[in-house]
């Protein structure tokens, strides 16, 4: 309930107890150390070569601000790794698979999403990042049922629709390595520029060994609201906790009971490399039909598919969205304006 609360306020919240070893933790962000500190050449291996949104390695190919409608910003300096586990398809890259795969976990016996325990990470992932990655996906099982019950509880939603439109591990696993060490950030640069999540609940784990950086706007004026009215707080680090930020997605399905959480990275405040281990709790089913809300919440908004819906988000990420889309400045600004809304 007071989970609930703090996500009818800000959309945020920091939550211990959440059932995931400390040592998972720990493991897997020494061996995520070690993949961003290896040769660049590398790391270019599981660079796919399409930008974000097809999962692998991208080297400074984000802009978050363009997730809450503003494109006028430089790219993040941030690098990410995603990866998911074998045969489940799981954050963005569920969004591009959605049409192809759908059946390939039901193949895969050991595997399938409501238990985790025997699923190994997909091939394609780093073999440091792979034991490491699956064992803290496994436990993130835990949390997951938490999100939801808290979902229940807090909001009366009835398993029923839970179960239609909630992946129970829809997750997967972003790694998000921001160089701070070795680079200052350009001008007006961020290691996340403001943004809000686009899904369910997005889970983070803060780096002990750089605990600043991430920063939470508490002046409750929305997505809708201007830069300049923000009002940003360091998000405190509490050791062995987790960092939770209600998504776009999420939001609208709660008719904004649960707000969509404005955040963002800032660069260069302590200038040592900072690690995040990100995944998700709540996550949309994106073979999940249209959905307008929960029952009772949501009753009076538009349907949405969760497929059309994150896939458009996804894009959003990429630098290249107003060119692919062929935006012109007017249409970009019609554009940012549906942004702000939870239109797209
Ligand atoms: O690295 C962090 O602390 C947060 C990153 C973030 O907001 C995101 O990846 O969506
Ligand atoms: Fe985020």
């Amino acid at each position: 309930m007071e989970l609930s609360r703090s996500f009818e306020r800000s959309g945020f919240a920091v939550v211990t107890g959440h059932g995931i070893p400390p040592q998972h933790v720990e493991s897997l962000r020494s061996a995520a150390y070690d993949f961003f500190r290896s040769p660049m050449e590398e790391k270019k291996k599981y660079d796919k070569g399409k930008g974000y949104g097809f999962g692998g390695y991208n080297n400074r190919r984000e802009n978050g601000a363009q997730l809450l409608g503003d494109f006028s910003r430089p790219n993040d300096l941030v690098e990410s790794l995603h990866a998911g586990l074998a045969n489940l398809r799981s954050g963005v890259e569920a969004v591009q698979l959605a049409k192809g795969a759908a059946d390939a976990a039901d193949a895969h016996g050991r595997c399938n999403a409501k238990d985790v325990s025997g699923c190994e990470m997909e091939e394609s992932t780093p073999e440091v990042i792979s034991r490491p990655a699956a064992a803290f996906l496994h436990s993130a099982e835990h949390l997951a049922h938490l999100a939801g019950r808290a979902l229940q509880l807090s909001q009366g939603v009835q398993d029923e629709e839970l179960d239609l439109v909630i992946d129970p591990m829809g997750g997967g696993l972003r790694l998000a390595f921001y160089p701070f060490g070795g680079e200052e950030p350009s001008e007006g640069q961020m290691g996340y520029g403001a943004h809000i999540d686009s899904g369910g609940i997005t889970v983070v784990s803060l780096d002990p060994s750089n605990t600043g950086g991430l920063q939470v706007d508490i002046s409750g004026i929305g997505t809708t609201g201007e830069e300049e009215d923000r009002h940003w707080v360091d998000v405190p680090f509490v050791r062995d906790s987790l960092v939770l930020n209600v998504g776009a997605l999420l939001s609208r399905w709660t008719g904004g009971k649960w707000k969509a959480s404005v955040h963002r990275v800032v660069a260069g405040q302590a200038k040592k490399d900072r690690l995040s281990i990100i995944t998700g709790a709540l996550s949309p089913k994106v073979d999940g039909p249209a959905f307008r809300g929960f029952t009772g919440l949501a009753d009076h908004l538009a349907p949405v598919s969760a497929a059309e819906y994150l896939g458009t988000r996804v894009e959003l990420h990429r630098p290249e969205y107003a060119e692919e889309k062929g935006l012109s400045m007017e249409s970009l600004t019609q554009e940012s304006e549906r942004i702000r809304q939870l239109q797209i």
